[in-house]
């Protein structure tokens, strides 16, 4: 498959190296200097292009790729509270396709499967609250992290208590507190903690390298080659439906 790469950054390099032991080739790697190549041959001839970049930048992309004719997958995380009706919209009705996840990992994917398994029965025991916390590098420009607002809504969706995520400190029962830590170059740990007056129940994901996100984000791009529309992680995982 022909692959091109938007941002080329740490996941941009981790990504590289996925596809290519995945037998796929790079047509064209676009970073912040080259921006003219989304109209080149070499973009244009893409079965998917891969886009890493940052909360400020990720949009604009995806709507150059959309103008030329790429399909997308998308990793980067912190646009979709201001676009990301918009880019859903595009995709179910205006006929672009996107992958987005706001993490990649298999690891992760079984971990949110398990939360709202977790959070499902949590609903019948009002004696424990939850929190989450999550910690990463210190170069990381959003917070709270993308996977850890995707497994606050698995929480919200299935704890009746529950109906809002927040910042930091909870202020009434009804809010999800999510705690952000930016420590040296932590790849990535997320936290959720149900504690009682009796007891503790933690369930943790810590990620060791990049190399997960960057496998999830070629077999999203493989499997995107032949879809159309908004995907996720529970189109490749349809155990993750639930
Ligand atoms: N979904 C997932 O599984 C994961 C998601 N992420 C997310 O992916 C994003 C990228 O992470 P990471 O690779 O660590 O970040 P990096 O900062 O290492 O890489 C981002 C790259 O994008 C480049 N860039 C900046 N602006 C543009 C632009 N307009 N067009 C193309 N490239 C541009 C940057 O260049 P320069 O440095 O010159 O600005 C940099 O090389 C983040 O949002 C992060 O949260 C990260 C890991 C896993
Ligand atoms: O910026 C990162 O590094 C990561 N970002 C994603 C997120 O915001 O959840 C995924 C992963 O945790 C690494």
């Amino acid at each position: 498959m022909k692959i091109a790469l938007i941002g080329y950054g740490k996941m941009g390099r981790e990504i590289e190296k996925a596809a290519l032991s995945r037998g796929h080739e790079i047509v064209s790697i676009i970073d912040i200097n080259n921006q003219d190549d989304f109209e080149s041959e070499a973009f244009k001839s893409a079965d998917v292009a891969i886009e890493f970049t940052n909360p400020m930048v990720a949009y604009s992309n995806y709507m150059r790729a959309f103008k030329a004719g790429v399909k997308l997958v998308s990793g980067s995380t912190g646009w979709m509270a201001e676009h990301g009706d918009e880019v859903k919209e595009l995709c179910s009705k205006g006929g672009k396709t996107l992958f987005w996840s706001s993490n990649f990992s298999l690891g992760v994917a079984i971990f949110s499967a398990v939360n709202k398994y977790l959070a499902k029965i949590m609903n019948q025991f009002p004696a424990y609250d939850v929190t989450m916390s999550e910690t990463h590098h210190v170069h990381k420009l959003d917070a709270p992290s993308g996977t850890a607002i995707t497994l606050a809504e698995g929480i919200l969706e299935n704890m009746e208590r529950k109906n809002v995520w927040v910042k930091e400190e909870a202020h009434s029962a009804n809010e999800l507190p999510i705690h952000s830590i930016r420590e040296g170059e932590v790849f990535g740990i997320h936290t959720i903690r149900y504690d009682s007056e009796a007891d503790s129940i933690s369930i943790t994901h810590d990620a060791k390298n990049r190399g997960g996100f960057a496998l999830g984000a070629v077999l999203a791009a493989e499997y995107t080659a032949t879809h159309e529309g908004y995907l996720g992680m529970s189109n490749l995982f349809p155990f993750l439906k639930d």
